[in-house]
Formats: structure tokens, sequence, C-alpha cells
């Protein structure tokens, strides 16, 4: 169960202010719901959900399955919406220490050779035992073109070639569109195993595709739990979307009001890279026209020693979003020591969660007195359910509040512009 409370921001906003951004905020969601707004041909990540796919599911989770039984080594070969969800979700809802199954590996989403030379030795290592490692490569890219994921893809088929010989196939899964792109023809001439990406589904829309769907089932993450907890999302904002229609309003009349940076934070460093997916989702759906909340992530306390200092204290432009779990997800208490020396006994018998939420709300009242409007975002509990329904939320909120700047939320046309001038630098012909 998710939860949406924009109370400690609320204060920031004057009455008319906020009816004049819910309104639009309304308007926005009719324009979603009718297909009405720019870009509404990708609007597939709510069909998906509205239809689910049962019988890919199976296929996505046995072959997760099968991977998972066989492979020492998973990479994922992607970049932007074709890796960042498979990590949000990963990262949320695996151990940190000693997971059990593949070791799972990114590749193909920067270009830095250090990593990927260290990446491409570490891969040949034999096993101790002295056998090779088995494993397996699952390149995913949408339009299939995408130069940081073919260089890496590049060099992991060679050494899958060279490793595996005439089973090279076996090895190599790839995620891409049903026609088109450089990936599809290389395909074709392998005989690669295929999965693909809806043509109405953008690439920041598509963790609840074969796209993040098969490296979380690799995982060993129940992928059925996690999409249905998508689907209940889409059912319950289908009926009321209130929660979602005061936050998009509020994140309106905050960028009226000039401030420019959003702060998604949270306690919890399995959220993190849950973070990560957020920015590129608003990030790249808003930014655009001049407009936009710049968002940013951070993970506290750590970062409250490092940007805390700023965001009490420096140029008053941002907001922060909190991500919140409420139900504790370990035991661990501090316990009492004889002699007291290092003077903590007065949190002994306390857990962790209650020292890490007591620090929380700390931060929520320090922060909001230094005038950083605050919205809280709630899951009762960090499980596969719940992370399904915080990505419809966050898929669902940006939608309608992109759409309340009068921007299209499908779209990304300034991403070509590195990629341009990059391919003249490097003589692309
Ligand atoms: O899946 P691909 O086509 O390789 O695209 C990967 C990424 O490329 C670009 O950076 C786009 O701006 C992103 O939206 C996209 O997720």
């Amino acid at each position: 169960m998710i939860t949406c409370d924009i109370g400690f921001a609320r204060k920031f906003i004057k009455d008319d202010e906020y009816l004049k951004a819910r309104r639009k905020a309304d308007m926005a969601l009719d324009q979603l719901k009718n297909k009405t707004g720019p870009g509404s041909e990708w609007l597939g990540w709510r069909d998906l959900l509205a239809d689910p796919n049962d019988a890919e599911i199976e296929e996505i989770s046995s072959l997760g399955e099968e991977v998972r039984e066989k492979a020492d080594i998973f990479i994922v070969c992607g970049i932007g919406g074709s890796y960042l969800g498979a990590k949000a979700v990963i990262e949320a809802l695996t151990p940190h220490f000693g997971s059990k199954g593949p070791e799972i590996l990114f590749a193909g989403h920067h270009i830095g050779g250090k990593y990927l030379e260290e990446l491409m030795a570490y891969l040949k290592e034999p096993k101790e035992d002295g056998s090779p490692k088995n494993i397996y490569v699952n390149v995913i890219s949408k339009s299939g073109s995408t130069l940081e994921t073919a260089l890496s893809f590049r060099l992991l088929r060679e050494l899958i070639e060279d490793l595996y010989g005439d089973d090279a196939s076996e090895h190599i899964i790839c995620t891409t569109s049903k026609e088109g792109g450089l990936l599809n023809k290389v395909i074709k001439e392998k005989g690669y195993r295929k999965f693909i990406i809806p043509d109405d589904v953008g690439g920041r829309y598509s963790v609840l595709t074969p796209v993040g769907l098969l490296p979380i089932a690799v995982a060993g993450i129940d992928v059925r739990t996690l999409l249905y907890g998508a689907v209940s999302a889409y059912n319950r904002y289908k009926e009321n979307t209130e929660d979602i229609l005061e936050y998009a309003a509020l994140r309106n009349a905050i960028h009226e009001t000039g401030k420019t940076i959003d702060v998604f934070a949270t306690f919890e460093p399995e959220l993190s890279s849950f973070g990560g997916w957020i920015q590129q989702l608003l990030g790249e759906s808003e930014g655009k026209e001049g407009q936009g909340i710049f968002p940013t992530v951070a993970t506290y306390s750590t970062d409250l020693h490092s940007l805390g200092q700023f965001i009490q204290q420096g140029q008053r432009s941002l907001m922060e979003t909190f991500i919140i779990v409420e139900k504790p997800f370990s035991d661990l208490e501090v316990n009492e020591l004889e002699g007291n020396d290092d003077e903590l006994n007065y949190l002994a018998g306390k857990s962790f969660h209650e020292i890490n939420t007591k620090a929380r709300e700390g931060t929520i009242e320090a922060h909001s007195e230094g005038d950083v409007p605050i919205v809280k975002i709630c899951l009762s509990a960090l499980n596969a359910e719940n992370i399904g329904e915080l990505i419809y939320f966050f898929e669902l909120l940006t939608g309608i509040f992109v759409y309340s700047l009068g921007v299209n939320p499908f779209n990304q046309p300034g991403v070509e512009d590195y990629k341009k001038a990059m391919y003249r630098l490097l003589g692309k012909h």
C-alpha cells in the first residue's frame, strides 16, 4: 500500500495558486485517460496493466528460473530505461550481501574502458575448480542502436562466442522492438532468443515489460507479484486518483514559485537505485521547453553528512520528496555495553529501524523549518507488491504532472543533441 502526504509542503502554496494548479492536474488526467494529449501514442504502459499478458509473465518467470539455476553470472546490458528499472527493483528486493543465484552485473550503461576491461577479465577468469564461468547476457535496447549498449554488447558477444562456440546463442537473450534497429538484424543472423518491447511503451516507462521483468526474474523476485502490485494500483487509481492529483498540483504550484530542484530522499539504502529510476522517469519527461524541476537523489542519513548543510541553509531552490518504508524489515537492536565507553547505552534495546525513523522524523522537522517543502510517499512495507504499486504511482504522477506543465511527457528530443555532436566527433557517417 502506498500513501502520499503533501501536508508539510502545502503551507508554502497560497490557496488560489494551489487551486489553479489542481485544475491543471484535473485537465491533465483527462488528457491521459482520453488519449488526447501530445505523445498519446506512448500510453502502452497503462494498457499493459489494464490487460496483463499472463502468458508472457509465465514465460519470463520460467526462463528466469532456468537462468537462475544454470548461470554463475547474468549481465544486464542496457542504458537509461533499459536498465534503471531492473537495477532499482533488484536492489530494493534482494539481500545486500550473499544473494543466492547468479551474480547480476551491469554493462552497456557507459563507455568506461577501465570498467569494461576489468569486467571482461573477470568474466574470463575460471571458477575455483578451474571450470569456466557460466555467463548469460541480456542485451536490452528498444532502438537497438544505442552506442553505449552496442559497444559493450560487441565485447560481450565476442567473449560468449569464444567461451561457448556453437552454443553461444544459448547464452544471449535480446530484448528489443518488434522490428527495425541493428539489434534485430543481429538477432536474425545469429538466431538469438528475443523478447519484445511494445512500440507504445517508451524506455523509461518499460520496467514492467520484459525490459525489467526478465532481469528481475533472474534475481529471484516474483515478477507476477510485482506486476500485479502495479495492476492493483492501476485499478485503484482508475477509481480514485485524488492522491496523485494533489501531489501533481502541489509540484506544479511549487514549480510556479520558482523552485528548481526536487531531492528524492530515502533513509533506506535499498531504495537508492529506485531514486535513479525516478530521476530518469521525471527528468526526461518534464525537462523540456525550459521547464521542469530537476530531480536528484539523496540517501540519508549518509548524504546528510554531505548535502545536508546545503539542504538546510543553502539557496532556497529545493523541494524534497521522501520515500518512506513504514514496516521494519530488520529487527537488529543496539546491545547494552558494559562500561558504556562509547556512551551509546541510552539507545540500548532500541532497533536500528526505530533509530532510523527518529533520524528521518528529525530531518523532516529540521528541513521543513529550513523552508524546504516536503512530500512524503509511504510504503507500508518493502515487498514486490508495493514496489509494483510504487512504479505505477510514479509513472502516473509523471504523466499527469508533465501534462499539467503543457509538455509532452513521452519524448526526449534533447537527448539527441549530445549524440549528434558525439557522432560528428567520432566521424560516424
Ligand atoms: O533502449 P534504448 O533504445 O537503447 O535506449 C536507452 C535510452 O536511450 C536514450 O538515452 C533515451 O533518452 C532513453 O530514454 C533510453 O532509455
